[in-house]
């Protein structure tokens, strides 16, 4: 099977305690998968050695069935994995919805005019082109993880990691993000208590409990 992500006995320790222990996943293409599990589990966490922000205490994570040996190989795949925080509020950089969305594009080169254009693109597929100017903190949790999707999906990644993307949404922002997600074709790792929201995406979920990780 063409996987975009392989974790191979993956193990993390925090100050000398054992969060999980040996955990192995694959992530086919284009697949969707959920975790879920008891807060403090170490879902985030797992997330987070995915998204290459830190290191497994052993094992290793493969991107596209190449290892990734520390932190630095992951350079090569940024623009390929899009991570979304449990907590979107402290990853905008910019005041205005449209500035923030495109601000990737524009780090990596893009002109502000094609930038523009395809951040316009964005806000229209994802329904939001009416917030286009608006100032992000003036916009209710639902309105701001829109827009952190949107930041992320300029970039065309091949692989969405999503903590918590419904976090605190009322049913109507909550059916949003599931349409979105939907429609989109991508490999995706979904962390969330929500068990309606999971098996409106996906039936294949994994439990992270007692340090272990099992369907
Ligand atoms: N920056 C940190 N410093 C110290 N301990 C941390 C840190 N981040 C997480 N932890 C600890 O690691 C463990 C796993 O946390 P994590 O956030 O990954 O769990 P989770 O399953 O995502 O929880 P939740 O469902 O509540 O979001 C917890 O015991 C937590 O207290």
């Amino acid at each position: 099977m063409s996987c975009s992500i392989n974790l191979r006995a993956v193990s993390y320790k925090n100050d000398d305690k054992e969060i999980f222990n040996d955990i192995s996943l694959n992530l086919g293409h284009e697949e969707k998968i959920a975790i879920i599990g008891s807060n403090g589990s170490g879902k985030s966490t797992l997330l987070k050695i995915i998204a290459g922000l830190i290191s497994p205490s052993s094992g290793y994570v493969e991107v596209f069935h190449n290892k990734i040996n520390d932190l630095k190989d992951f350079s090569k795949y940024r623009s390929d994995i899009g991570y979304l925080p449990q907590d979107v509020t402290n990853h905008f950089l910019c005041p205005t919805v449209i500035e923030d969305v495109i601000f990737s594009l524009r780090a990596k080169g893009v002109s502000k005019n094609e930038a523009l254009i395809q951040g316009e693109m964005i806000l229209k597929e994802l329904k939001i082109t009416h917030l286009k100017d608006r100032v992000i903190f003036d916009l209710s949790g639902g309105e701001q993880k829109i827009v952190a999707l949107a930041g992320l999906l300029i970039l065309k990644p091949k692989i969405l990691l999503l903590d918590e993307p419904t976090n605190a949404l009322d049913e109507q922002s909550e059916k949003r993000i599931v349409e979105i997600l939907n429609a989109i074709k991508k490999s995706m790792i979904i962390v969330s208590h929500h068990r309606s929201f999971i098996e409106s995406l996906t039936s294949t979920v994994y439990r992270l409990d007692g340090g272990g990780l099992g369907k």
